[in-house]
């Protein structure tokens, strides 16, 4: 099977609103992040910037209390939430109560928003990966288009029914996490030999979830066809580049 090859250029210029005047604060895109924690500050920091970049009205990020200060401090455009907490910061008594708080804090503002991303340097402590969880799951019940990336992959990869069916949802593995979802989901290896049907298997198996799996050519499938972006950026594979698709994205999807 083949992939169609995309002019994405004319794409994003079709879609992305023209300026005008007689719009309001909100209405070229209200975005969040969920990540960022005591290792990963700059992920979060290029999904959200990036979205804003791209032409985002407002950007949140919601991380942990050790990594808002230092978010907060690279741009004072971002609108930052320290509300996430890892075990290492909870006693296993307060554990429940806690993830309530954490949850209450989210939903104050979940519902205005028109995309989140999760998971760009998010981290992989369970307690922490557990909120996140239910923001998720609230998230789809509110019928908020998700992006998930970097960790978020992880958290989505061991529990598939967090996205499982949702057409809202963007999935953006690199190959690492590329390699595991194809493991959990199709039980069997990559084939680079046959990319396109296997994106496409994959796509359809989680229930019509949109993959964009990253590389030379990045390959998007949404259970129904294969598309392939193959323009070249910058030859150098520096960390990060995948936190700047990420936030573009999420700017992207509520303009479409
Ligand atoms: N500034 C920040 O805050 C940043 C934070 N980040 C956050 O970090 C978290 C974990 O994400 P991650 O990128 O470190 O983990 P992962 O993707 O498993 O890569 C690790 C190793 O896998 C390999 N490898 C990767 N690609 C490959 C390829 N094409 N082909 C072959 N091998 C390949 C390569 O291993 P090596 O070759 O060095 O052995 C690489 O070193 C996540 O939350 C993310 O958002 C990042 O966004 C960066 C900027
Ligand atoms: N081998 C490659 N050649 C050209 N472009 C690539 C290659 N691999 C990835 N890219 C491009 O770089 C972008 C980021 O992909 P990458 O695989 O680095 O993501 P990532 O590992 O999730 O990034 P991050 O460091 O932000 O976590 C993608 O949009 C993809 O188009």
């Amino acid at each position: 099977m083949q992939s169609v090859e995309v002019d994405a250029e004319s794409i994003i210029r079709v879609i992305t609103p023209a300026l005008d005047q007689s719009r309001h604060k909100g209405q070229a895109g209200k975005i969040a992040v969920i990540g960022g924690c005591r290792e990963y500050t700059g992920a979060p920091y290029f999904a959200a910037i990036s979205a804003l970049k791209i032409g985002a009205d407002l950007s949140h990020v919601f991380c942990t209390k050790d990594a808002a200060p230092v978010i907060k401090s690279y741009s004072p455009e971002l609108i930052v939430h320290p509300v996430l907490e890892e075990s290492y910061s909870v006693r296993e008594e307060d554990k429940k109560i806690i993830a309530c708080k954490v949850l209450a804090e989210v939903d104050k503002w979940l519902e205005r928003f028109d995309c989140l991303v999760i998971g760009p340097g998010l981290g992989r402590d369970p307690f922490l990966l557990d909120c996140v969880s239910e923001i998720t799951r609230h998230a789809r019940k509110s019928n908020i288009p998700i992006v998930i990336d970097g960790d978020g992959l992880f958290l989505v990869t061991n529990h598939l029914e967090l996205v499982s069916g949702y057409a809202l949802a963007v999935l953006t593995p690199n190959v690492n996490e590329y390699k595991r979802l194809v493991q959990k989901v199709l039980s069997s290896e990559v084939n680079n030999d046959d990319a396109t049907q296997q994106v496409l298997s994959l796509a359809k198996q989680v229930g019509g979830v949109t993959i964009l799996r990253k590389g030379k050519s990045d390959l998007i499938s949404d259970g129904d066809t294969v598309k392939s972006v193959s323009i070249y950026g910058i030859p150098r594979r520096c960390g990060g580049q995948g936190d700047i698709l990420s936030g573009r994205q999420n700017s992207l999807y509520f303009y479409h």
